[in-house]
C-alpha cells in the first residue's frame, strides 16, 4: 500500500457535509442492504450490525473500516463484540445525516463484497 492511501483527501475535494432531508435519507437507505435508521433530531444516523465467525475476524473488518474512516475524515460509532460490530454513521458537523454517512456506508459494505479473480 502507498502511502497516499493512508493520507486524508484533500479537504477541498470533500464533500460539503450538509444534513439531508427525510425524502433524500430514505432514497438513500433504499439503494444500501441492511442499514436502517436509528435515533432522532442531531442524532439521527444510519446502523447496520455486521456478522463474523469470531473476534479476529470482527477486528480484521474494524482495522479495514478504519482506514476508511481515516481516508474519508469520516468516523463511524462503532459497538464492537466478540462476532459482530455494530456500526452507525451520523455527520456531528451537520447535526444529522449527510452524504458522507452514504458514501461511508456504501465503502464499507464494499469491504465484504467477493472480489472479482
Ligand atoms: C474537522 C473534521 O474534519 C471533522 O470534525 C469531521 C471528522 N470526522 C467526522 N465524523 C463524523 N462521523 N461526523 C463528522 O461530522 C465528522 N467531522
Amino acid at each position: 500500500m502507498s502511502t497516499s492511501q493512508l493520507t486524508i483527501k484533500n479537504w477541498k475535494q470533500l464533500p460539503a457535509r450538509k444534513a439531508m432531508g427525510p425524502s433524500e435519507i430514505v432514497t438513500a437507505l433504499s439503494r444500501l442492504e441492511g442499514w436502517t435508521l436509528s435515533g432522532d433530531g442531531a442524532q439521527v444516523a444510519i446502523e447496520k450490525s455486521f456478522h463474523f465467525a469470531n473476534y479476529f475476524e470482527t477486528i480484521a473488518f474494524v482495522n479495514a473500516l478504519a482506514l476508511i474512516a481515516h481516508r474519508e475524515d469520516h468516523h463511524p460509532d462503532l459497538s464492537v463484540h466478540y462476532n459482530r460490530c455494530v456500526v452507525r454513521l451520523n455527520t456531528h458537523d451537520a447535526g444529522g445525516i449527510s452524504r458522507s454517512d452514504f458514501d461511508c456506508a456504501q465503502q464499507i459494505d464494499a469491504l465484504l463484497k467477493p472480489q472479482a479473480p
